[in-house]
């Protein structure tokens, strides 16, 4: 797994969204590596949260990379205000991407963004092979550990056959995690191999959120170490 970069990457879901700029230049000084937006249309997942203005308005204040999760149905449209808002890393679902993803990713990196791509639990990982190996690939895969919409859920185990699988497959691929990621289940998700940890309660809700990502980023290295 070497090569392979721990990031760290709080998600703002769990932030104090009406002083946002401040609380990523919290998380940002207590050592994150990328800041996880996660947008969410009301329609693929039943909550709603921000789109490009949001992030238009928190560029303004950072240059931290912005990770944005896109839980939308048409991702498509968000490619161009999202890019234009500032947005570093763009990633979509396979679930609503099986007709265009090749467009996707073309257009994504066409505005300078890292494209990902991102699958809910009951999706099978094969799905996103053909994306990673494509002449024009995907450069992140995202394996949801809850089903997508909310933060403060159960970390879901199981899912990290997906991880191990894709380790296994592509030694130098950014493998993400997100949902229910902290102290207590680090270490599974690590020694799997994902290198991108995404964490929201567990950070924002702790008395120390240094210690937490501190924490998280020792997980990941050390088991790269042993890898
Ligand atoms: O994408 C999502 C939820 O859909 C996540 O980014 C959550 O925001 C993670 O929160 P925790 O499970 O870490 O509290």
């Amino acid at each position: 797994m070497a090569g392979v970069k721990a990031k760290i990457a709080p998600s703002m879901l769990s932030s104090d969204f009406a002083n946002l700029a401040s609380e990523a230049e919290r998380m940002l000084q207590f050592g994150a590596d990328w800041l996880h937006m996660d947008i969410m249309d009301g329609h693929f997942v039943p909550n709603l949260t921000i789109g490009a203005p949001v992030i238009q308005s928190l560029r303004k204040h950072t240059n931290a990379y912005l990770d944005c999760h896109l839980m939308v149905t048409n991702p498509l449209d968000y490619i161009k205000p999202l890019a234009k808002a500032g947005a570093s890393g763009f990633t979509f679902h396979v679930e609503v991407s099986q007709e265009n993803w090749q467009e996707l990713v073309q257009k994504i990196k066409a505005k300078g963004m890292k494209p990902g791509v991102a699958l809910r639990p009951g999706t099978p990982i094969e799905q996103v092979f053909p994306l990673v190996e494509a002449e024009a690939p995907v450069e992140l895969v995202l394996v949801m550990t809850v089903e997508p919409g909310f933060g403060g859920q159960k970390f879901m185990p199981e899912m990290m056959d997906k991880v191990r699988v894709l380790r296994e497959k592509y030694p130098s691929l950014d493998i993400e995690v997100d949902g229910g990621l902290g102290p207590t289940t680090i270490d599974v998700a690590a020694s799997a191999g994902a290198n991108c940890i995404v964490a929201g309660s567990s950070v924002f809700g702790a008395p120390s959120p240094q210690d937490v990502i501190s924490i998280l980023r020792k997980s990941v290295e050390g088991a790269q170490c042993k890898s």
